[in-house]
């Protein structure tokens, strides 16, 4: 069995992990992570893991951790993984970081997105970008991952294949996005309140949210050129689900059928990844509490460009699920053990 300790598992990330980990065949959970909940029982922070955990939260101490588990992840606020990881702490046990501390390579970028000074730089270099799908042989023998952001995992997959054929024009590439409110965590905040997400639709972070240099790096890597983007999120009035709309210019006179043809070549071997038929546009619906990214496309002669479109479960294959997508990587179990999750409907 692989021994897990979760620190922030009191997090609507962290909870998702709990989830998704509690009906993992080879996994056993060791700790369960809260500075806020210690000493009380993990089921009374979370009801719906009531007689499903037994155990008691714990105050989060990584290198006491270190030496009881195989894996820790980390789903805490931005600053707190990078502030905590050491060489001592890397060489006992991997680690798989939910938050953005080592996701951008370069450190002055993420310092002046983030507007906080980055406490172990010399460790962003080793860390593995965990897209899966992107680059799962580095994630096997990876010590320490850092897990995709929501907005990103949705945006990227959804317009890498057109970024790496080099279809589109990666200057023009627009991309318009929609989240739900878990999004934002469990921590009490005005703008999440019910009164303020019911019933409305608000953009955010508007030109400067930190999705944006993730974003722009990895399809960089993709285009094989630097990739500056517009990218809007939308706070919207559900529990989970992202829906990202890209646009982007043609560089090719292409048609449709070509246009799926590249998507298929990078995804029709790809579980989680699900290419829809013609005309159909994903829905967040069609994707909850599943590790799916349904993603779709559709050309518009009039402007030359073509629309992409992708949808996912932030908590799961944007979070938790991708996380344990990594998790089962590095440790050469099959990678979708513990998340053959069907999608709920309605
Ligand atoms: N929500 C989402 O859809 C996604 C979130 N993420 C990332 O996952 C991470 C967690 O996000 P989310 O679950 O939404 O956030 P939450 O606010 O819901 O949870 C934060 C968790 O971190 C713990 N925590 C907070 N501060 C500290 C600290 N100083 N030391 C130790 N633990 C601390 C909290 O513990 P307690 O409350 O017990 O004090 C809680 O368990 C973030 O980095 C986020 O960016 C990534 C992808 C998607
Ligand atoms: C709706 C909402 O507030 N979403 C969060 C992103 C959530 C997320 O998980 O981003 P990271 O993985 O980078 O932490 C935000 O806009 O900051």
């Amino acid at each position: 069995m692989i021994k897990v300790g979760i620190i922030g598992a009191t997090g609507y990330a962290g909870g998702e992990l709990v989830r998704i980990l509690s009906a993992h065949k080879d996994v056993e959970i060791k700790w369960y992570g809260s500075r806020s909940y210690i000493d009380e029982k993990y089921a009374r922070v979370y009801q719906n893991m009531f007689q499903i955990v037994d155990d008691v939260c714990m105050d989060d101490n990584m290198a006491e951790l270190a030496d009881q588990v195989d894996v820790i992840f980390t789903a805490t606020p931005q600053g707190l993984c990078g502030s905590l990881v050491n060489e001592e702490i890397l060489s006992k046990v991997k680690i798989i970081d939910l938050s953005a501390d080592f996701r951008i390579k370069d450190v002055k970028t993420y310092e002046q997105w983030y507007g906080i000074e980055h406490k172990s730089p010399q460790f962003i270099g080793e860390a593995v970008y965990g897209l899966c799908e992107i680059n799962r042989e580095d994630v096997k023998s990876a010590r320490l991952v850092a897990n995709p952001g929501c907005y990103t995992t949705c945006s990227i997959l959804t317009a890498y294949p057109l970024a790496k054929e080099g279809v589109i024009d990666m200057h023009t590439l627009i991309v318009d996005a929609k989240s739900g409110t878990s999004g934002a965590g469990r921590g009490a905040k005005v703008p999440n309140l019910y009164c303020e997400v019911n019933e409305n639709i608000k953009a955010y972070g508007v030109a400067t949210h930190r999705h944006t240099p993730e974003i722009e790096e990895q399809l960089g890597y993709a285009a094989g050129e630097d990739v500056v983007i517009s990218f809007t999120p939308h706070l919207v009035p559900m529990n989970r689900g992202i829906l990202v709309t890209e646009y982007a210019t043609l560089k090719k006179n292409v048609t449709e059928e070509q246009i799926k043809a590249i998507y298929d070549k990078y995804y029709s071997d790809e579980k989680f990844v699900r290419v829809l038929d013609g005309g159909i546009c994903p829905e967040t619906k069609w994707v909850e509490g599943s590790n799916y990214v349904d993603i779709n496309f559709k050309i518009d002669p009039r402007t030359n460009r073509v629309v992409m479109m992708g949808a996912m479960d932030n908590l799961v294959k944007g979070a938790a699920g991708q996380a344990v997508q990594n998790m089962n990587l590095m440790f050469g179990l099959k990678e979708s053990e513990g998340l053959e999750l069907v999608p709920m409907f309605p």
